[in-house]
């Protein structure tokens, strides 16, 4: 059974040249085996967020839990994967032992290491076991990346930008392969994403933040049925969500807070 997420009022403030609120009073909850995504201007505090909900950062205020646990007791669980913008592959190890990291890391059995192998497959790498990172294309290691974060079974996936350095051909067919490993897997999903489109044709429901600081303002739920396909974006339940969560990011009139960096609005 995968893992809930419950936040409650999580704050954060950077200490340094002087105080930065990137959070204040942030309320988010995401059942167990959902798919949620974030949204929110540049610089709102999105991948802040994320990397409190992995341990990455202590929150300043409120508290996390992911399936009744402290985000310091779940990352000792091994229950939290995370997926960051670049592949960050070790460009020295192969594929196969770039997705085996964290077992080497958490010293697990080597008769857990055949698990390499069935991950490239549902990642649709198979074959490609004995590359070198510098052999594959962004997309390719990506998916190694991917691979990587499901190796420990984790009970929550957090994507922070996982495809924005990809064109968007590539893109696309990422997000369906993700929302097929997802279907198989079943793990939580929080996905961060600048683009309305991707986060409508991939969640349950859409958490919008405000400039900083960043809080949650609304909560979109996305009416489509699963599976999802490409076509699906071309249905009016598809324009009409995108179009309240822009109401939602951008106000009735669609223009730009002015702290707003660039947000992908096209569909
Ligand atoms: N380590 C840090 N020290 C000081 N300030 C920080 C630190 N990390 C983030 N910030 C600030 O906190 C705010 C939120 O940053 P964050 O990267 O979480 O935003 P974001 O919504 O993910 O942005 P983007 O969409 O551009 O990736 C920003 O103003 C940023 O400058």
């Amino acid at each position: 059974m995968s893992k809930s997420l419950e936040a409650r009022g999580v704050g954060k403030v950077f200490d340094g040249r002087g105080e930065v609120v990137a959070l204040q009073g942030v309320d988010m909850h995401v059942p167990g085996g959902g798919f949620a995504a974030i949204v929110g201007p540049s610089g709102c505090g999105k991948s802040t967020l994320l990397r409190i909900f992995a341990d990455l950062l202590a929150p300043s205020s409120g508290t996390v839990e992911i399936g009744g646990l402290r985000p310091e007791a779940a990352r000792r669980d091994k229950s939290i994967g995370f997926v960051f913008q670049a592949a960050t592959l070790l460009p020295w190890r192969t594929i196969r032992r770039n997705v085996e990291l964290p077992l080497d890391v958490a010293r697990r059995s080597t008769r857990e290491q055949g698990r390499a192998d069935e991950l490239l497959r549902l990642v649709g790498l198979d074959g490609f076991g004995d590359a070198l990172p510098h052999q594959l294309s962004g997309g390719m290691q990506q998916r190694a990346a991917i691979a990587r974060a499901l190796i420990l079974e984790p009970e929550i996936l957090l994507l922070d930008e996982p495809f924005g350095a990809l064109d968007e051909i590539t893109r696309q067919r990422m997000n369906l392969e993700l929302l097929r490993i997802w279907g198989e897997t079943r793990t939580t999903a929080v996905l961060v994403t600048h683009s309305i489109a991707e986060a409508v044709l991939m969640a349950d429901r859409v958490f919008v933040m405000t400039p900083r600081p960043g809080t949650v303002s609304t909560a979109v739920d996305v009416p489509l049925p699963r599976p999802r396909t490409l076509a699906m974006m071309r249905t009016a339940e598809f324009f009409e969500t995108a179009n309240r969560l822009r109401d939602a990011l951008f106000g009735n009139d669609a223009t730009p807070n002015s702290e707003a960096q660039p947000m992908e609005v096209a569909l």
